[in-house]
């Protein structure tokens, strides 16, 4: 067995870490046979309760969990990491959209950027969940220079679970059935949710998503809306937003990210816009990429039609104003 995989998880006390805990802990992500050390960061009004995760961590009895760090210190939490999965920020309530969660959000990242800068391993991978997640991810890529862009994405494999899960429920097949659904843009109510690309296993053959639903008023309007709006849904009637299936998620995007994506399927990450399909630079904008040894490339040579090309535009011109808010508050 290899030596434990250092593997920091904010927002330890919270509600979605309560779920990747224990996902992450058996195995989820990096494998059956890959040890780990689960360091755990919260606040400090939040130790006592992280003490009683920790106390269910261990009382789980996981083989894999070789050691826990429990830490208010990001100068601890951050020290030599292989993974971050970056939860910890506080979740929109009902009525807010996310971008409303920028301003007391991503100072977080501008901080926890220069802890990664200063102690993590150069390849570590980082996943930002917390919201506005993909400005999120890029303040806290600028913050830490040392370590490449590429090491950077935000969270919107969320939002691509949920597009399959509506194709799978509509054509009534299995959830794996479906595949590359492609999320582009931000993860909010502007992001595109695209089945363009997408494909169905269905009576025994493959076929086009949009032949296999033959609903192009469906496709176009009430599915995008609802992928757009799901998080809103799941607050309104929780409560409380979305975390087992958050944390799911988180879970999919880090396995695709260390172990690659299977043959012929895609992942939606948000990653550092080079400029491909004419999207501005210097966001994170989500696209689907492929993914082998470790790294991950974007796919290329889609079509893109008129309505693509309006939404794929409207999302990064909303990134372009949350980057310039983000530095504003940054640099305040
Ligand atoms: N990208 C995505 O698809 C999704 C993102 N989210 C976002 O994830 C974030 C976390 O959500 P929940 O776990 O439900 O919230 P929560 O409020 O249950 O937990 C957040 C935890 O983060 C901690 N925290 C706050 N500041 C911190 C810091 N500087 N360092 C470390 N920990 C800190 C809090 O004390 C709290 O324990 C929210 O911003 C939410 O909007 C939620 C669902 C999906
Ligand atoms: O909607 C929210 O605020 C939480 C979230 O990001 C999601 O469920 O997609």
């Amino acid at each position: 067995m290899s030596e434990p995989l250092r593997v920091l998880i904010t927002g330890a006390a919270g509600q979605i870490a309560y779920s990747l805990l224990y996902m992450v802990g058996k195995g989820d992500v990096f494998g059956p046979n890959q040890p780990l050390t689960l360091i755990m960061l919260d606040i400090p009004p939040m130790m006592a309760v992280m003490e009683g995760v920790v106390m269910e961590l261990n009382d789980c009895a996981l083989p894999l969990v070789r050691g826990i760090v429990a830490t208010a210190d990001e100068d601890v939490a951050f020290k030599d990491i292989d993974a971050a999965f970056l939860v910890g920020a506080m979740p929109r309530k009902e009525g807010m959209e996310r971008k409303d969660l920028l301003a007391a959000n991503v100072k977080i990242f501008k901080s926890q950027g220069k802890a990664l800068d200063k102690h993590a391993k150069k390849n570590v991978k980082v996943l930002v969940v917390g919201n506005p997640a993909n400005t999120n991810a890029l303040i806290c890529s600028k913050y830490a220079p040392s370590i490449p862009k590429e090491n950077f994405s935000a969270m919107t494999r969320l939002d691509q679970n949920r597009g399959q899960a509506q194709i799978a429920g509509r054509l009534k097949v299995p959830i794996d059935h479906v595949k590359n659904v492609v999320i582009w843009g931000n993860h909010s109510s502007t992001q595109f949710p695209d089945v363009t690309h997408a494909t169905v296993v269905i009576g025994g053959s493959e076929k086009k998503v949009y032949d296999a639903i033959n609903d192009e008023t469906w496709l176009k309007g009430d599915f995008i809306s609802t992928v757009q709006k799901r998080g809103a849904a799941v607050i309104a009637a929780r409560k409380l937003s979305s975390a087992m299936s958050a944390a799911k998620a988180a879970c999919d995007h880090m396995r695709d990210w260390f172990q690659g994506t299977p043959e012929g399927k895609w992942a939606s990450m948000g990653i550092y816009s080079d400029g491909s399909y004419g999207v501005a630079k210097d966001v994170m904008y989500s696209f689907p990429v492929t993914i082998q040894n470790g790294q991950w490339k974007i796919v290329q040579g889609l079509p893109v039609d008129d309505f693509a090309r309006a939404k794929m535009d409207l999302t990064a011109k909303e990134l372009c104003e949350e980057r310039d808010d983000a530095l504003k508050v940054c640099e305040a």
